[in-house]
Parts: C-alpha cells; structure tokens; sequence
C-alpha cells in the first residue's frame, strides 16, 4: 500500500505536534502538508522541527499550497478554522478527521453537508479507551435508569477553551439516549445559589480547568447506599493521534459519507 498522504492543520498546536510525530512514526503515513493560522509561530518553519528533523514539509497558512498534495487533513484546530479547511477539503476531494470540538448546531450541521461529497471521521474523542467507555456507559444507563442521578465530571489542561469537553457532552448523549431522555432538555450545566432539590432526570455536569491535566472524564451514578464511577484518564495525547492515524486508515476505502470512532473502531 503506498503511504498515506495527511496534511495536519493547527501544525503548531499540542495535536498537531502529536500528530506530526505520529506520521512520522508509521509506515503506512506520510506528512504531505502543515496548516496553520496567518501570524502563527511555526509558518514557514519545517513541521517536524521540534522533533529536531527535517520532514521537508513547511508549515503554510495558505490552503492551497498546504494542501496541494494531501489526501487527508487531520484538523485539531478550533470550530471557525475547521470549517473554512471543510470548504476546501470537500471542494478539493480531500478526506478529513476532525478532532475539533466546541462546534454549534450550525457548524455540525456543515460537517455533515460536506461529508455528502466527502468522507469524513469526526469525533470528540479519537481514544480507543473513550470509545469503549462509551460501550460500558450505554450499559450501566440502562440498568441505572431508576434510582440513580447521573452527574458528569470532566477535567483538562488551564489552556482548553470550550466547556464541557466535547467528550463530556458525547457522553451526556449516549447517556440520555439510553434513557430515552433528550440532551437538550436534561443537561444541567451550571449550579449556583439556591438551586432547590435535584431533578431526578437531570443530567449534571461539572468542569475542572487547570495545570496540564491532559483529560479526565467520570460518569457518576449516585443511588441510595452505594455509587458507581466510570472514568477514563488521558495521561498522554499519543491515544487521540494514533486513533487519528486509525481513523485515517478507514477512510482509504471511503469516498464520502459521516463517520465517528465507533464506526471506525467497529462499536456501533
Ligand atoms: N478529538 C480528540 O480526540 C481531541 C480533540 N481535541 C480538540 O482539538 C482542538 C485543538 O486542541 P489543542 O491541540 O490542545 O489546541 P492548541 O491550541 O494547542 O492548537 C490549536 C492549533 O490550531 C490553530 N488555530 C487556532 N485558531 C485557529 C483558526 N481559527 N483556524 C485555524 N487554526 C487555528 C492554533 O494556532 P495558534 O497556536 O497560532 O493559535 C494551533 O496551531 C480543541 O478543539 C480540542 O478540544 C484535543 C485533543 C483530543
Ligand atoms: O482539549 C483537549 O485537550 C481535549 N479535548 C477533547 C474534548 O473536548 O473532549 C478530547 C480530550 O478530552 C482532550
């Protein structure tokens, strides 16, 4: 099989970095353009100079020359940038991964427009651990729907800037959907003051910001005399980058269509 060719966007950024390394690890890879924003610290520098190598590819803040040779785009950016890369991707024919989270319903709703012409992974969370974690929290909602208040608590690095992770959110939707409950009518996001007693339904969910936590995530189901935790612990983002590379690989065969890691990873 010959390489495959994967342009990163946000090149500088803690993703990109981890997924330049990725590439550069993997046979079946191979890093055919860096992206990132005009005024960014890394453009015209080499991609890979952090790792002290020379990978041949500069990292551009113009589409066209950052893309001119790249299959896939893997994107770890933020919702406005990654949308501009969908333009072109899905007018250019070029599969993309997004890992972006923070999307509105207009910006999710694009994603799935473009993945009409092209094929497309997006996920919050590209871990094999997060994705079967989704499998054992299905589970757990539909033995725990009487009872049980369901709270989701999430904790990453001083430098995220969207709350709840875009995991947390993933999981307060398989939850809700196990439930036959709907997200958006359930999901407490914030508590202050005199809240008044629990909403039995309710879905709660909790944020911790600080240091350089890579990412935690616990579902809780506190019942009366005992409680359950189902939690997954980041303690390095080389899981998001090789699950990228995973996702990459599904797509060789795919011309167009929306996909998610647990199509990827054969969980639906
Ligand atoms: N799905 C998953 O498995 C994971 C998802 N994420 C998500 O990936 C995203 C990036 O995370 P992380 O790498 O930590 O963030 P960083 O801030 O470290 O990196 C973001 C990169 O994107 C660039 N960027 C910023 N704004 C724009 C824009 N408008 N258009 C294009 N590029 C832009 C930044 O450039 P500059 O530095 O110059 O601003 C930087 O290179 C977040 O949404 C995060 O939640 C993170 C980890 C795992
Ligand atoms: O910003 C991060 O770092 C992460 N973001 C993703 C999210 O919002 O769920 C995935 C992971 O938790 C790391």
């Amino acid at each position: 099989m010959n390489p495959m060719k994967i342009a990163v966007a946000g090149a500088s950024g803690r993703m990109g970095r981890m997924l330049i390394e990725a590439i550069r690890n993997d046979a079946d890879a191979q890093l055919a353009g860096a992206l990132d924003v005009p005024g960014s610290i890394g453009i015209g520098t080499d991609a890979a100079a952090f790792l002290g190598h020379d990978s041949g590819v500069k990292i551009a803040s113009d589409f066209a020359t950052a893309l001119a040779d790249a299959q896939y785009l893997i994107d770890f950016t933020r919702p406005e940038g990654t949308l501009a890369h969908l333009e072109y991707c899905a007018a250019h024919g070029i599969k993309m991964i997004i890992g972006t989270t923070g999307f509105d319903a207009a910006g999710k709703a694009a994603i799935a427009a473009a993945a009409e012409k092209i094929a497309i992974v997006f996920a919050p969370n590209m871990s094999v651990g997060v994705n079967v974690t989704m499998k054992l929290l299905e589970l757990a909602a539909k033995n725990f729907s009487e009872g049980y208040d369901i709270e989701i608590i999430e904790a990453h690095h001083r430098h995220k800037v969207d709350a709840p992770s875009g995991t947390a959110l993933q999981m307060g939707e398989v939850v809700a959907k196990a439930l036959g409950r709907d997200l958006n009518e359930v999901g407490v996001f914030a508590r202050e003051g005199v809240t008044g007693p629990r909403d039995p339904s309710s879905i709660g969910f909790a944020t911790i910001r600080g240091g350089d936590i890579v990412g935690d995530h616990t579902v809780l189901f506190a019942g009366i005399g005992e409680r359950i935790e189902i939690s997954h612990k980041s303690s390095s983002r080389a899981s998001y980058a090789s699950g990228s590379l995973r996702a990459a690989r599904f797509l060789a065969e795919r011309e167009r269509g929306l996909f998610d890691m647990q199509d990827v990873l054969g969980l639906r």
